[in-house]
């Protein structure tokens, strides 16, 4: 099975590094690149969508290479974050119209037809943009962006602004067509990546921290997972060190749960989320 290989890629703006000589190895299904603000998620992602070019490195998939831009351009669909569209026309008017740009020629209507479908929009074709959700919306951009049945998927923020049942139907969408191609999407929200993805990387300052399954990353936090029991008192006055990931108030205390090297005093060991995990990498970078 062909994989997307990026090897050793690295991007300046003027003398500012985003990427420093990234490497990941993705396959077929989800992949998730989760990082803070500025870790160069969105930079990576234009890179692969060729519409800005990396200073070094390779990036191919099978016998495709980004240095054959076009060629490579039709392999991969995108929905930017700030995906917008005319809203004075039609659903199924907008689709084609994309259609056109992307370069399709033939049963135009029928492959509108079929990307609509896959994003449950069917039956709301003939409705204009203007009366459409924003997660409506979203879906359009979604189906935009597998017009030309593209072999890599890449959404940048893909839940970003979405209501809660929207965001569970978006991820099944995505879920979807990671069945048959790759998918990757880029968030700071952990929980789109622990819900939808199998693999995922962590960048930081233009860097890879870790590239594996969730499980593998969420190891990353092993050992130093904790939670304790304290009063409402306690609670209320626990020192900064004590690095709390979250809390749960209980009828007349609270259950903290801590990031510590060391066990904190009546501490249990959890075993670590993917929250976890990127957690701690990030606050080791960050000390
Ligand atoms: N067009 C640009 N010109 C100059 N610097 C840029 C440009 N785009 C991004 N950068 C810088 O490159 C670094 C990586 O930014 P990038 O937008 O790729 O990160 P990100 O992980 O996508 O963050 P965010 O989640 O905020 O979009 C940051 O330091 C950013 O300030």
């Amino acid at each position: 099975m062909e994989s997307l290989q990026i090897k050793g890629v690295s991007k300046t703006y003027g003398k500012n590094p985003a990427l420093n000589n990234i490497h990941l190895n993705i396959q077929r299904g989800m992949f998730g690149l989760l990082g803070p603000n500025g870790a160069g998620k969105t930079t990576l992602m234009r890179i692969l969508t060729t519409i800005i070019p990396a200073n070094k490195g390779e990036i191919t998939f099978g016998r495709y290479s980004i240095k054959q831009e076009n060629e490579f351009k039709s392999i991969v669909g995108y929905l930017p974050q700030s995906f917008s569209i005319y809203k004075q026309i039609k659903v199924d008017e907008a689709l084609q119209h994309i259609a056109v740009l992307k370069g399709l020629k033939h049963n135009i209507r029928q492959k509108v037809n079929e990307v609509l479908e896959q994003v449950n929009l069917l039956e709301h074709q003939h409705k204009k943009i203007a009366q459409l959700s924003g997660g409506m919306i979203r879906r359009v951009g979604i189906a935009q962006a597998l017009l030309g049945e593209p072999q890599i998927l890449i959404v940048d923020e893909p839940t970003s602004g979405l209501d809660p049942e929207e965001r569970i139907r978006f991820r099944k969408i995505l879920r979807q067509v990671g069945n048959q191609s790759i998918v990757i999407i880029s968030t700071h929200i952990v929980e789109d990546i622990e819900t939808t993805c199998d693999q995922a990387a962590i960048m930081f300052n233009g860097n890879v921290l870790i590239q594996g399954n969730i499980r593998d990353i969420s190891q990353a936090a092993a050992g130093k997972v904790w939670e304790t029991t304290v009063t409402p008192e306690q609670f209320h006055n626990i020192p900064y060190d004590w690095n709390v990931i979250s809390s749960y108030r209980e009828e007349d205390s609270y259950r903290v749960k801590t990031l510590s090297e060391i066990q904190p005093e009546n501490g249990k060991m959890l075993s670590p989320s993917l929250e976890d995990g990127y957690l701690y990498l990030m606050k080791r970078e960050k000390s």
